[in-house]
């Protein structure tokens, strides 16, 4: 079946991978997880171009985790412009980052959006954003299956054959029962899930580096098993994560205006490398490693869907 031709698609044809990470309920880390992905993605090749979109319009968390919040979106003649979060003079930027959170006027602003205003924001994202080409777009969206969940698929599958989802849950029976919803959701729109990950895992310990099942454990690999879907990892609770990714400061502005030009908003970036410095970030790159392993699933299953 050929491809169509609209906006979104001669936007995204320098795309490879787009890689939507949803869960079924709020505050299981969804956004920490799609924070992570992207710097690991990033730091699993020295030459790999990664993307965040975050579209989760009612509160957008990725610049803040990023230590982008407080950049504006420069518009070029060719559309937006994401903020790069690459260190300055480190070669080419190579992480950027596109969020509803850049366009609010101040910090703790709120997006108030019946759905055809928020399909009309997610399509503009979508056709808008200038990339260029990249290994992976990361798409970060609200908890649950909302109007953001079915605008992405409603641009983005009929225009893009490498189009998958990552489901993230913990351990909790509840979390579960909801990742088990969100589950029913690629499969009624025939999207393929690259897998599974379970965060807050267990606590691990800074003094003896003990874990500790604070809630139940094995749920998501459980789930994984039943539901015949990859499980790519468990996280657990990292204070030291917490730390980097709730207080992540907003990089100097003034520092970096002397830097950039009017196509290219670099900025310096130091969650990259702190969060390198991390245990999630050790065991966040084992993920990876699985995720990446399991994107030939997706080729093989459009082509599959397509013949
Ligand atoms: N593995 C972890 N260890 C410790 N803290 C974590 C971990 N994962 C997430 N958190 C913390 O939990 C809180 C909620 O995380 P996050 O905002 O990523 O959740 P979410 O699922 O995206 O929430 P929302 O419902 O707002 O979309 C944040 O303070 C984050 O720093
Ligand atoms: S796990 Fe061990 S070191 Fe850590 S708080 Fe408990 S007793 Fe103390």
């Amino acid at each position: 079946m050929a491809v169509q031709e609209t906006p979104v698609s001669r936007r995204l044809k320098t795309v490879k991978h787009i890689i939507i990470v949803c869960s079924g309920k709020g505050g299981v880390g969804k956004s920490s997880v799609s924070a992570q992905l992207a710097l690991s993605l990033h730091a699993s090749s020295p030459t790999a171009r990664v993307g965040v979109l975050d579209v989760d319009l009612t509160g957008p968390s990725i610049p803040r985790m990023l230590g982008l919040d407080g950049h504006g979106v420069h518009q070029s003649s060719d559309g937006w412009v994401p903020v790069y979060a690459d260190a300055l003079g480190d070669g080419e930027p190579r992480l950027g980052c596109m969020s509803v959170g850049f366009l609010l006027k101040k910090k703790g602003d709120s997006v108030v959006w019946r759905g055809p205003k928020k399909n009309a924001m997610i399509r503009q994202f979508l056709s808008d954003v200038r990339w260029g080409e990249l290994d992976y777009l990361v798409v970060d969206t609200p908890p649950g299956t909302s109007d953001e969940h079915l605008s992405l698929i409603e641009h983005l599958a009929p225009v893009h054959s490498r189009l998958s989802a990552v489901i993230v849950t913990t351990p909790q029976a509840v979390a579960l029962l909801d990742a088990m919803k969100c589950l029913s959701f690629t499969r009624a729109v025939a999207l393929p899930v690259l897998g599974l990950i379970e965060n807050m895992s267990g606590y691990v310990c800074p003094c003896c580096g003990d874990v500790s099942n604070v809630f139940s454990t094995g749920g998501g690999t459980e789930m994984a098993r039943r539901e015949g879907v990859p499980f790519l990892g468990s996280m657990p609770i990292d204070t030291e994560l917490v730390t980097l990714l709730d207080a992540a400061e907003p990089t100097d502005l003034s520092a970096a205006d002397g830097q950039h030009d009017e196509d290219s908003e670099v900025r310096s970036f130091g969650v990259l490398q702190r969060y390198q410095k991390t245990s999630s970030a050790k065991i966040l790159s084992a993920v990876v490693e699985n995720l990446i392993s399991t994107l030939p699933l997706v080729e093989h299953a459009s082509t599959s869907s397509s013949a």
